[in-house]
């Protein structure tokens, strides 16, 4: 793909060893219930289905609906990007570690017309201090179906007070939406409600 060399690791960077308590095989289940990219909560979100594949690469399904479109019966670009970013934060997720997207750069190579499902597979190429590179690639209506987008990231770790201090009525009050879903039920990565949620799950 077309990309900057601030998404692709310095030679020589390590690609982490999975964490012990990364799920392999499993479905990852929603990493916030009301989250647009993969929360059953979200009335029009993406509602993304994912599966770790080793503990550093996720395999996931995003079909696109009428709420969605950016041309008639299209989806919009900005979504297809939203659905690389929440595949690919699924990765960081597995490292449990707080991550946040520092940059993305997406590749349209298809369009994509309301109805069709997204295979994607994403994959984490290293990681150098605070920064984690990262790499998606969506197939059309199957798993090897035709490339429609290809992405690439640079993911950056802060501190569990970065959500804390940034977010707005997420302190676990009305907006905090319950985690339950199949993040916790299905042996998958687990969900949170909240800030404080996220500190527990990183810091057991
Ligand atoms: C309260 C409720 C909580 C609920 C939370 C639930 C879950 C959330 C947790 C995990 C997520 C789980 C699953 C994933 C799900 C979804 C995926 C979507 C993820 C997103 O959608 S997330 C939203 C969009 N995202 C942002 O909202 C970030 C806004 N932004 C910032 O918060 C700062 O901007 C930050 C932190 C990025 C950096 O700020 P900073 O001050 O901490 O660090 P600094 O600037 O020193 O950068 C350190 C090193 O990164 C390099 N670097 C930084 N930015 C770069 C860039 N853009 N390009 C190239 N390199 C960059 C520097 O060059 C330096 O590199 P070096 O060390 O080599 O000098």
């Amino acid at each position: 793909m077309n990309r900057s060399n601030l998404t692709v690791p310095p030679e020589g960077a390590p690609v982490p060893a999975p964490h012990p308590d990364a799920p392999v095989g499993v479905p990852l289940g929603p990493h916030y219930a009301r989250c647009f990219g993969c929360g059953p909560d979200h009335p029009t979100g993406l509602h993304l289905e994912a599966v770790s594949e080793d503990g550093l690469g996720v395999s996931a399904t995003f079909t696109v609906g009428d709420v969605h479109q950016g041309a008639p019966g299209l989806a919009h670009g900005g979504v297809l990007a939203t659905a690389m970013d929440e595949a690919l934060g699924m990765v960081v997720w597995l490292l449990r570690k707080p991550y946040v997207t520092g940059r993305l750069e997406t590749d349209y190579v298809l369009p994509v017309p309301v109805g069709a499902t997204l295979y994607i597979r994403t994959r984490c190429t290293g990681v150098v201090g605070r920064k984690a590179y990262l790499e998606a690639e969506a197939r059309m209506d199957a798993v090897d179906g035709p490339v429609a987008v290809r992405a690439a990231a640079l993911f950056v770790e802060v501190p569990v007070a970065h959500f804390e201090r940034h977010g707005a009525g997420t302190s676990g009050g009305d907006g905090a939406a319950t985690s339950g879903g199949a993040g916790t039920s299905g042996g998958g990565a687990g969900g949170v409600a909240s800030a404080a949620d996220l500190g527990r799950r990183v810091n057991p």
